[in-house]
């Protein structure tokens, strides 16, 4: 089982200390990605890394028993036996190849575990649930924590709360900081809790470094940029600011918070750039999938492209990829 982050009282002074310069900033990701040159073999490496860091995500009005179903057994095999096996990897069913988690909505939960069962990875593949009014957070607290308390009951190992976003814009910290705290009670004693951001939404750098830490010190096992659903979702400047504040989180206490960036990372480059930014922020602790996730619902069919064409040195025909 994955450990749990305790939290800690609410320190209103270390949030007023907070000054985040959006060039600064800027400046600090276009170092960091100036600073690598990947060399092929790197680049397959990294690109299958990516993919067991996927939280492989479906949230749309139109999902099924059925589409669920088909989004676990993809999270299963994420790629192409043929391609699999070019690579050097034996496709069996425990192939370490593999998502580290599908991500549903609440109502969606029972199909995930039900399929996973089937496939005897339930122990190896999570079952995320978005709760809490996603992707608003508009709704009265009492149901936002029983949209939790139902997601564990189905059987979800992680739930992605969303915060409020008018708590932030308003500077109600202690009001957010008590919320993010009673839904991570509501989350039991076995349920990793990744608070949702939604950074685009947040106004400032500031506001996005200040939320991280109210998220961390409420108890939030992960730090997530997006829902998916802003207008603006996750770009690597919010990242930067989140893994600071990671960063700052566990030199103060020892902890190691994650990071999730979601919404709108659909390729390959894109993945790569995210996991050098953690290696080069917080170091190599974080590239395993305890403390890193993408969450996607289309980043896979780009990585197979860059996979098949790191390996043939050609640009794939569209006819020679899965179309499952
Ligand atoms: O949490 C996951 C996001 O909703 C996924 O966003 P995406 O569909 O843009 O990949």
């Amino acid at each position: 089982m994955l450990e749990r982050n305790p939290g800690c009282e609410l320190d209103l002074g270390w949030l007023n200390s907070v000054n985040i310069n959006l060039n600064a900033v800027n400046t600090a990701v276009e170092d960091i990605l100036n600073s690598r040159d990947l060399k092929n073999d790197y680049r397959t490496a990294w690109l299958l890394k990516a993919v067991t860091c996927i939280d492989l995500t479906t949230l749309g009005g139109d999902d099924t028993p059925s589409n669920v179903s088909r989004l676990c057994y993809k999270a299963a095999k994420p790629l192409p036996e043929d391609l699999l096996n070019q690579l050097g990897f034996d496709y069996r069913p425990d192939c370490p190849i593999r998502t580290a988690a599908v991500c549903v909505y609440p109502s969606r939960v029972e199909d995930a575990v039900k399929t996973l069962k089937k496939l005897k990875l339930n122990d190896k593949i999570n079952v995320a649930s978005v709760a809490t009014g996603f992707p608003s957070g508009q709704m009265p607290l009492k149901t936002r924590v029983e949209e939790i308390k139902y997601a564990v009951e189905k059987g979800a190992t992680e739930i992605d709360i969303v915060i409020d976003r008018s708590l932030v814009l308003t500077g109600q910290w202690e009001v957010l900081y008590q919320e993010i705290q009673q839904m991570k009670e509501a989350c039991g004693s076995t349920a990793h809790m990744k608070t949702i951001l939604a950074t685009g939404e947040l106004a400032t750098l500031n506001n996005v470094y200040k939320a991280s830490l109210v998220a961390m010190m409420a108890g939030s096992d992960f730090i997530k940029t997006s829902t998916g659903k802003e207008s603006i979702n996750a770009t690597l400047p919010f990242g930067l600011v989140m893994s600071r504040a990671i960063r700052e989180y566990y030199e103060k206490f020892n902890y190691k918070v994650g990071l999730k960036p979601a919404g709108g990372i659909r390729t390959g480059r894109d993945a790569i750039s995210w996991l050098i930014m953690v290696k080069e922020v917080l170091g190599n602790d974080w590239l395993t999938n305890k403390l890193f996730r993408f969450g996607a619902s289309g980043l896979l069919s780009d990585i197979e492209h860059n996979l098949y064409g790191n390996i043939t040195k050609s640009y794939p025909a569209p006819y020679e990829f899965t179309m499952g």
